[in-house]
C-alpha cells in the first residue's frame, strides 16, 4: 500500500538528482486515451525525445483511425504538425491495447474522469470506473513492472485505489510502481503549454522505488522543462494541487462575474474594474475576462469534485460549490437579458449565434455556456441560427436536442450555419473566436430587423463602433445605451 507517513516535502528535480545513482532511462511510453491530454502530451514527448517510443491507446477504435488519418478528431493549434513530424516515426496511435503496454516502461493514463451521472454522489462525485479499468487492464497485461503515471484528474487519495489494484492482482515478483503527474494544459493553447509549461508536478512515493520512479519520470521532462520548474511532491499533494489549481481559476472567473452583475447593476465597467484590481501584482492581470459564464469539461467537475462531500467537510463543500451556483446564475443572467430586452418574448424571432465552442481555438463544446444560453433561447420560442468555425453541425445539433434537418429545415427551430442575419432581432456572441470583431457589422446592421441588438457575452466587439451603426449593445458587466454616467 502507498503509506502516506513516508511523503515528505516538495522539491524541485535538482535536489534528489544529486544524491541518486543514474538510473535507467524511459525508451517506450504508452499512454492510454487518446483525447484533448493524452495525444498532445505524447506528441509533445514524442517531438522532444526523438529516443522514445511512445504509442497512444484507445477503446474507441474510430478515434485511433481518425488519428492516424488526416482528419484528426479534434482541433487544437499545432498539434497536426506536431503529429505529421512524429508519426509513424516515435509517435504511434494504435487500438490494440497489449503489446504497446506491455513493451511500455512507463504507462500515462489519460483516461476521461467525468462528474457521476448516477448513484452515490450523482452530479458531484467523480466517476473513475474508467480509471479502475485502466488499472485493472495495466495489471492483467504487464509481464514486466511499470511506472504507472496518473494523468487524469482524480479526487485526492486515487492513486491508493489505483495502488491497492495493482498490488493486489501484481503476478510474482512484477512490483509496478504509481505516480501522479496532473496535467495543467489549457485547450486552444495545449501544445504552447506543454512545450512551456509553468511547471510539471510529479508526485510520488517516499519510498526508494517510488523516489526511482519520479527520478525517471523526471529525465523525460527534464529534456524541454527547465528543471526549476520540475517540481516533485508526495503523491496526495500532487492530486490535491491540480484540484485547487482548477477550483481557483474558476472561483476567479465566478468573482468577477459576480463583479460584472454590480457593474450592470450600478452604471460601473467591468473591463475598468478587472484593469484596477489585476493591477495590484497580488492579484495579477490574467483570467478576470467577466462573460457568460465559464464552460469546459473540467473547472466544474473538479470544483464539485473538490468539495469532497465524502470528507464530511461540508463548510468547504458549500463555498466550492458557490462557485459553480454564481456560474450557472451567470449564464442564466445573460440568457434572461436577451429574452428581457427582446421586449420580454423571443417567440418567433431570429436570433444569430456567434461561437458554439467553450473557448476560441477549440471545436470543444463540453459544458458550453452557449449551450445553455441556446437552449434558454429555443424553450423560448426562439429560431436560432448557430455558427462556430470549428463545430461541426451534428454537435451542435446534438448538444442543443435538435434533430437533424429535413427539406424544409428553413422553418427548422435550428439552423446550424450562418448564411447571414437577415431578418434576425439579434446577434449574440457566445465564443470570442477572433474572426467575430472582423466582421463587416454595417452590412449586417442593415440586414437585421429594428431595432438591432448585439449581445456581447465575451466583451470582444467594438461596442462603440456598434453603437455609432445603430445597434442596441449589451455586453457583460456594461451599461452602454441604457443609462450610463
Ligand atoms: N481536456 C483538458 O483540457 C484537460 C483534461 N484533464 C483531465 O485529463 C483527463 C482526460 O481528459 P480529456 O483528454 O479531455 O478526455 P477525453 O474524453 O478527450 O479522452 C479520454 C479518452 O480515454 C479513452 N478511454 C476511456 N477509457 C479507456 C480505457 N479503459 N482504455 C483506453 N482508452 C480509454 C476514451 O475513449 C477517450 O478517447 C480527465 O481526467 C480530465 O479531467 C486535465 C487537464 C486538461
Ligand atoms: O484541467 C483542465 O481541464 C484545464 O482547465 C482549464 O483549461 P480549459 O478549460 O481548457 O480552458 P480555460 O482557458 O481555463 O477556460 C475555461 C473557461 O473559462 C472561461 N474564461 C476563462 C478566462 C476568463 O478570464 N474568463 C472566462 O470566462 C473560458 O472562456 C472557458 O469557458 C485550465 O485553465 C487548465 O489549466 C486545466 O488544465
Amino acid at each position: 500500500r502507498v503509506n502516506p507517513q513516508r511523503a515528505a516535502g516538495m522539491s524541485t528535480s535538482g535536489d534528489a538528482q544529486a544524491t541518486r545513482p543514474p538510473h535507467q532511462p524511459i525508451r517506450r511510453i504508452c499512454c492510454i486515451g487518446a483525447g484533448y491530454v493524452g495525444v498532445p502530451s505524447s506528441a509533445v514527448i514524442a517531438s522532444k525525445c526523438p529516443d522514445i517510443d511512445v504509442t497512444v491507446v484507445d477503446i474507441s477504435a474510430a478515434k485511433v483511425a481518425a488519428w492516424n488519418s488526416d482528419r484528426h478528431p479534434l482541433y487544437e493549434p499545432g498539434l497536426s504538425e506536431l503529429i505529421s513530424q512524429t508519426r509513424g516515426v516515435n509517435l504511434h496511435f494504435s487500438c490494440d491495447m497489449i503489446g504497446p503496454l506491455e513493451g511500455a516502461d512507463l504507462v500515462f493514463i489519460c483516461v476521461n474522469t467525468p462528474t457521476k451521472a448516477y448513484g452515490l454522489g450523482q452530479g458531484k462525485a467523480a466517476d473513475l470506473t474508467t480509471l479502475e479499468a485502466a488499472a485493472r487492464h495495466i495489471v492483467r497485461t504487464a509481464s514486466q513492472p511499470k511506472i504507472v503515471v496518473e494523468k487524469s484528474t482524480v479526487p485526492v487519495r486515487a492513486a491508493e485505489s489505483i495502488c491497492t489494484i495493482l498490488r493486489a492482482n501484481e503476478r510474482p515478483g512484477v512490483r509496478h510502481t504509481v505516480l501522479s503527474n496532473p496535467e495543467f494544459l489549457a485547450e486552444g493553447s495545449a501544445v504552447q503549454d506543454l512545450l512551456r509549461p509553468d511547471r510539471v508536478l510529479i508526485g510520488g512515493e517516499r519510498t526508494d522505488e517510488g523516489q526511482e520512479a519520479v527520478q525517471r519520470l523526471v529525465s523525460v521532462y527534464a529534456r524541454w522543462v527547465p528543471k526549476e520548474r520540475l517540481v516533485t511532491m508526495n503523491l496526495w499533494s500532487s492530486e490535491l494541487s491540480k484540484l485547487v489549481a482548477n477550483a481557483m481559476l474558476a472561483q476567479r472567473i465566478s468573482s468577477i462575474n459576480a463583479a460584472s452583475a454590480i457593474c450592470e447593476a450600478t452604471g460601473a465597467d467591468v473591463s475598468e474594474v478587472a484593469l484596477a484590481v489585476g493591477a495590484d501584482s497580488r492579484i495579477g492581470p490574467r483570467f478576470l475576462c467577466a462573460s457568460l459564464g465559464f464552460g469546459g469539461s473540467c473547472f466544474q467537475k473538479d470544483v464539485l469534485n473538490f468539495g469532497v462531500p465524502c470528507l464530511n467537510l461540508p463548510e468547504v463543500a458549500r463555498y466550492w460549490e458557490s462557485v459553480v451556483t454564481l456560474n450557472q446564475y451567470q449564464k442564466y443572467r445573460f440568457a434572461d437579458k436577451i429574452i428581457v430586452d427582446l421586449f420580454n418574448t423571443v417567440k418567433g424571432k431570429r436570433i444569430a449565434v456567434l461561437g458554439f465552442a467553450f473557448k476560441k481555438d477549440t471545436g470543444d463544446t463540453r459544458e458550453s455556456p452557449a449551450i445553455d444560453v441556446c437552449r434558454r433561447l429555443i424553450d423560448e420560442g426562439a429560431l436560432l441560427r448557430v455558427y462556430d468555425p470549428k463545430v461541426a453541425s451534428s454537435q451542435i445539433r446534438l448538444d442543443l436536442n435538435q434533430p437533424e434537418p429535413d427539406e424544409a429545415s428553413d422553418a427548422a427551430v435550428l439552423t446550424v450555419r450562418l448564411l447571414s442575419c437577415e431578418g434576425a432581432h439579434a446577434v449574440v456572441i457566445c465564443t470570442e473566436w477572433s474572426e467575430f470583431s472582423q466582421l463587416d457589422f454595417g452590412r449586417i446592421f442593415a440586414s437585421m430587423a429594428k431595432p438591432a441588438f448585439v449581445f456581447d457575452g465575451r466583451n470582444v466587439l467594438d461596442h462603440e463602433a456598434l453603437l455609432r451603426i445603430g445597434f442596441r449593445v449589451r455586453a457583460v458587466g456594461k451599461r452602454l445605451d441604457c443609462g450610463g454616467v
